[in-house]
């Protein structure tokens, strides 16, 4: 969606995974979806450094909400857990120099049952806009997807025409295909600035499996829909969370940053483990998945529990790209494998060579020649990432 907005994909904290739609305040004060959880998030956001590397936006999720709406029929959120209300909650957040998100549905109900848009998507975008939102996920359970393909840009005209800049993520896409439909990729590029191609993420590694399963097997029709505005969103990081090791944790944050994915963390920040912290916060690893061209990686090689993924990157020189090349060793029979390949079987020939550094280690290989052959060896269930810039004549990169 051309609205100026979502130029790198969104970095920030999302709710669900991690909190759900815990509404208990009586007895879990301290995890229920509350204004408290929210303002502590973005407080520690900022704290913590997660701010200083660019995580921006803290989202509510489903479960804010009453459920009904107010006697003139607008939305109100759940007057003992926001007691002061949304717009208060989004001035707390922006006085954090952070952006505000919210969530809403396109359906009668919203997935966890409470009041979805349908019938009043003017009303509603106004709302959020009169709230100072600055993100809106419009989900699609209680819905019709055969309607999706009006509803949706229907709804995004709606928060365009409140004249507030609003990001717009879309679920549907994911509704369409599970109801067997082809979704109209140029529609959604076009009225979306990210959307869901498949399942909800779990605290798993076989759900974070199955999600880069999904995006290496249909990346044909995947990774040419991705650009500046206009992303592939694989769903919620649950580093830090219970699920992954801190492998596999490792991987998931790369893989996201090769697919140039959305970066919404989903987790207590309040007690995430210092080691898992530090891969949220790895700028090397975000450089790549905010690189200004928003050119999505691919998966270039899957044999014998092996995955090669690459990414083409900024500093480009004529018609060669840098890249970022993730090796994932989806095996787990006990040992770290060696992988072992030159660059030029990767796909980088610029003769001139690259500068090869990894993005976790500290290991810097120097500039390699495309005949070279980089080793590498990758820990089961881990990844090894590499960053690989064209090593250009300085006095070259400043024409290009
Ligand atoms: O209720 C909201 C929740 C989150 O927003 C996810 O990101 C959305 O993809 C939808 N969603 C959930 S749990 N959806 C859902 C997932 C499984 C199911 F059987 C019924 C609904």
């Amino acid at each position: 969606l051309e609205n100026g907005l979502a130029r790198t994909p969104p970095m920030g904290w999302l709710a669900w995974e991690r909190f759900r739609c815990n509404t208990d305040c009586k007895n879990d004060p301290d995890n229920c979806i509350s204004d408290r959880l929210f303002r502590t998030m973005a407080d520690i956001v900022v704290s913590e450094g997660y701010a200083a590397v660019g995580y921006e936006y803290i989202n509510i999720d489903d479960c804010w909400l009453e459920k009904e709406r107010d006697y003139r029929g607008q939305l109100v959120a759940d007057r003992q857990r926001f007691p002061y209300g949304m717009k208060s909650l989004a001035n707390y957040v922006h006085s954090k120099g952070l952006k505000f998100g919210i969530y809403e549905d396109f359906g009668n109900y919203t997935c966890a049952g409470y009041p979805g848009v349908l019938g009043y998507l003017e009303n509603d975008a106004a709302l959020f806009a009169s709230w100072d939102v600055d993100y809106v996920k419009l989900d699609g359970c209680y819905a019709h997807p055969s309607e999706m393909d009006q509803g949706y840009p229907e709804f995004g005209f709606h928060l365009n025409q409140t004249g507030r800049p609003m990001i717009y993520s879309c679920s549907w896409p994911v509704y369409q295909i599970y109801a067997g439909m082809q979704p109209n990729f140029t529609s959604i590029i076009n009225h979306c600035n990210l959307w869901r191609n498949f399942d909800d993420i779990q605290d798993s590694w076989s759900s974070l499996e199955s999600i880069i399963d999904y995006y290496g097997n249909n990346q044909d029709s995947i990774v040419p829909n991705a650009g500046p505005g206009h992303w592939n969103d694989p769903d919620m990081l649950i580093i830090g969370n219970f699920g992954l090791s801190y492998e596999q944790s490792k991987t998931q944050m790369a893989l996201w940053a090769i697919l140039a994915a959305p970066l919404l963390m989903s987790v207590d920040l309040r007690t995430i483990r210092p080691e898992y912290k530090a891969i949220l916060q790895n700028k090397k690893i975000i450089d790549v998945d905010q690189d200004p061209l928003g050119i999505q990686g691919r998966r270039i090689y899957k044999h014998k529990g092996i995955e090669i993924w690459a990414r083409p990157i900024t500093p480009v020189y004529q018609n060669y790209y840098s890249y970022a090349i993730a090796f994932l060793n989806r095996r787990t029979d006990g040992t770290p494998s060696d992988v072992s390949v030159t660059l030029k079987e990767l796909g980088l020939q610029y003769p001139g060579g690259y500068r090869v550094e990894d993005l976790y280690e500290d290991v810097d290989y120097g500039v390699l020649t495309p005949q070279t052959k980089i080793k590498v060896k990758v820990n089961p269930s881990g990844v090894v990432i590499l960053r690989c810039d064209l090593q250009v004549d300085d006095v070259y990169v400043s024409n290009q």
